[in-house]
């Protein structure tokens, strides 16, 4: 992403048409073959965070389109109504109206709100008229060990409260011993319970052992159907990560060269400052092109980030910073 480059336009979901993934037949000699060169990979993620970023007006307007490509999460034990209202607020107008307005970005709004099932009903209250998609943790997030009839089940509940996303996280097992067919068929099935809602697969990838298990693991979801790969649940001790991050779009675009067939990405988990959003664009813009720096096909899973980004704006718009804890909420 350099200084000459014309600075993005920012979408709303509801005026994108939204493909689905139909997934493919399991093909275990293309998921054997998939090799991932780990130490290359380090290098060309390392590569990337030293460049010269973008500055002044094409950072803000970056910094604009990454707040309409984020999922604003809340994932706590401690998640009530009052809280799930005020991210809600906070997803509808993300940044001060004054800013918005110097910026010309009146109406920007976050990609999605992310909760916790006991949270949808809440949330889609809150959202109503929007258009903001709430999107759903499912399937006994964050571990993914609970029966799996009870994972279909809360799926169905979690679309049944209104939410439009769903956000599943994988039997790491199956990855961790190599039972691809197992994998397949649970996300198969996850998907078949989402219905018309969209499934985003969760590999937790800090789990995962190795890039080569992550390239296998993302290749397999995307074959089973899944229309986004996630990186994270935000609960792994490592979360994103940049040599992840090249893995899966990687795999994304091997499998889009085959099918033809799109399929989202979302890094997601300790993802909390500007500069790192920034780094994360510019990677997808390069390794994936413009199409995929849209809501149907990007999302950034976040809770903190939004602030960080609002206080850049800020600055950009008033020349001064304010404190951290104005910005509590995002
Ligand atoms: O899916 C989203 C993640 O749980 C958010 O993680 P974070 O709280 O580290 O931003």
């Amino acid at each position: 992403m350099h200084q000459t480059t014309t600075p993005p336009t920012v979408t709303h979901l509801p005026q994108l048409h939204l493909a689905r993934n139909a997934g493919t037949t399991l093909d275990l000699d293309w998921v054997m073959a998939v090799q991932a060169n780990t130490s290359a990979i380090e290098r060309r993620a390392a590569s990337l965070p030293g460049r010269r970023s973008v500055k002044k007006d094409y950072q803000a307007a970056w910094l604009c389109k990454a707040i309409s490509l984020m999922d604003l999460t809340t994932l706590s034990g401690d998640d009530s109504a009052g809280r799930v209202r005020r991210l809600c607020a906070k997803a509808r107008q993300p940044v001060r109206a004054d800013i918005l307005d110097a910026l010309g970005m009146q109406g920007l709004t976050t990609g999605a709100v992310c909760v916790y099932h006991d949270m949808v009903a809440t949330a889609v209250d809150a959202l109503a008229g929007s258009g903001i998609p709430v999107a759903a943790v499912s399937t006994g997030f964050p571990a993914g060990l609970s029966p799996f009839h009870l994972r279909i089940a809360e799926i169905g509940e979690s679309v049944a409260a209104g939410a439009q996303e769903i956000d599943i996280v994988i039997s790491r097992r199956h990855v961790l011993t190599g039972d691809w067919q197992a994998l397949y068929d649970e996300m198969q099935q996850m998907r078949a319970a989402c219905g018309d809602a969209h499934v985003k697969a969760i590999l937790a990838t800090g789990e995962l052992g190795t890039l080569r298990n992550v390239a296998r693991a993302s290749l397999v979801c995307m074959m089973a159907g899944a229309d986004f790969i996630k990186t994270s649940t935000g609960k792994e001790p490592v979360n994103a990560t940049l040599p992840v991050t090249l893995t899966m779009i990687r795999a994304i675009r091997d499998y889009h060269d085959r099918t033809g067939v799109m399929v989202g990405y979302k890094p997601a988990g300790g993802i909390s400052k500007a500069k790192d959003a920034l780094v994360y664009l510019s990677m997808i813009k390069e390794e994936l092109g413009d199409r995929w720096l849209q809501p149907d096909l990007f999302r950034f899973g976040a809770s903190s980030l939004l602030g960080d980004i609002e206080r850049q704006l800020e600055h950009h718009v008033t020349g001064g910073y304010s404190a951290q804890w104005r910005h509590a909420i995002g």
